[in-house]
């Protein structure tokens, strides 16, 4: 019998910089949610192969036909509808995320070079950190049009202050939800007055003391994670993160979600990537919007962005103080 005509019609293509535990759990989720076709590079020898077979050989439980592929070379990368970032180091307990700033930089200044010259009508999604000066690093060397880059964190952000809410007043996650703007560092801004259960907001809901005490865990979630673990940081939650960027990206769905994305005089800061609520469809950033903030809020995330901006100081100086 010949069936030679019947093989699955290919999905979008997205390939993944770093089949570390955040790339490879998002290639998992990618192809799993039958979301895109997905390419898994990295420079340590046979550990995307060896992800890419195992995640195959899945399918016949999993039952998608979506593909994935593990390799060291670029070609395979070439017309990549997305390529995601999560190559470089990731922090161990005591560091900050800004202590992987020098070694990270280089890594995804050169692997962004490398896709995008395979890749050039690409969307690039950033998760190595630290996050915004990595994503503004990347925006750079792709010579991509700003709107075509964005970084990852605000959603995971998010999702840790929408779960201490939820667990907090014992509440369904589904009716929860959350913004936190700024940057991906212990200066990120989670936003109460912004923040819901079922369209309550959390400061009806919950004492000044309670919700203080949550935005300091969410400031703090990645960090509690590291500690935790002892090697490596958290993997699972932003590669759920990062999957639902991509998902609205390829399906067109229009999600506004927080995103590091190229600021132009939104929010009184101009050349520079920095989280904020972010309207991501087939194009890439469709729309910023912009929130009424107070005076307070809007000083916090005035810190966070000189903090983001010293540490892209500090990359264009080559690191002299
Ligand atoms: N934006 C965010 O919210 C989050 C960011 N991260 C960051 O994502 C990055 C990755 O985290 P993990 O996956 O947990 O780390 P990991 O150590 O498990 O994986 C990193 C992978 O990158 C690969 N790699 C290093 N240099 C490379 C190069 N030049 N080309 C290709 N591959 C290269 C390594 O071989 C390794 O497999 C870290 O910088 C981490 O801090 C992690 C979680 C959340
Ligand atoms: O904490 C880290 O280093 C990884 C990360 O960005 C997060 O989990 O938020």
């Amino acid at each position: 019998m010949n069936v030679q005509y019947c093989h699955p019609a290919p999905a979008s293509k997205v390939t993944i910089i770093g089949a570390g535990n955040v790339g490879s759990t998002l290639g998992q989720r990618l192809v799993e949610k039958d979301i895109a076709d997905v390419i898994l590079l990295d420079i340590d020898p046979g550990r995307p192969q060896g992800l890419a077979l195992d995640l195959m050989e899945a399918r016949g439980v999993e039952r998608h036909d979506r593909t994935i592929a593990g390799t060291d070379n670029y070609d395979l990368t070439q017309d990549s509808d997305i390529i995601v970032v999560t190559a470089g180091l990731a922090r161990k307990p005591g560091m900050s995320r800004e202590d992987l700033l020098k070694v990270n930089a280089q890594i995804v200044m050169e692997v962004t070079q490398q896709a995008i010259a395979r890749s050039p009508d690409a969307i690039v999604l950033v998760v190595t950190n630290p996050l915004d000066v990595m994503t503004y690093l990347a925006w750079k060397v792709s010579g991509l049009a700003p709107r075509r880059v964005m970084g990852m964190a605000g959603v995971l952000d998010a999702s840790r202050f929408q779960t201490f809410i939820a667990l907090e007043l014992r509440v369904s996650i589904k009716d929860v939800t959350a913004t936190v703007l700024g940057g991906h560092g212990d200066l990120m801004v989670p936003l109460p007055r912004y923040s819901t259960v079922n369209g309550i907001p959390i400061t009806e809901l919950l004492s000044a003391e309670t919700i203080d005490r949550l935005v300091e865990r969410t400031k703090n979630g990645g960090a509690e994670i590291v500690s935790l673990m002892k090697a490596g940081s958290a993997y699972f939650a932003p590669a759920s993160s990062a999957c639902l960027m991509v998902e609205s990206i390829l399906f067109n769905q229009a999600r506004i979600v927080p995103a590091a994305v190229y600021l132009d005089g939104e929010y009184g800061l101009a050349d520079i990537f920095l989280g904020v609520p972010a309207c991501l469809k087939r194009d890439g950033v469709a729309q910023i919007l912009e929130l009424q903030l107070t005076e307070t809020e809007q000083a916090a995330l005035q810190k966070s962005a000189e903090a983001v901006r010293q540490n892209l100081d500090l990359v264009a100086s080559g690191f002299s103080p």
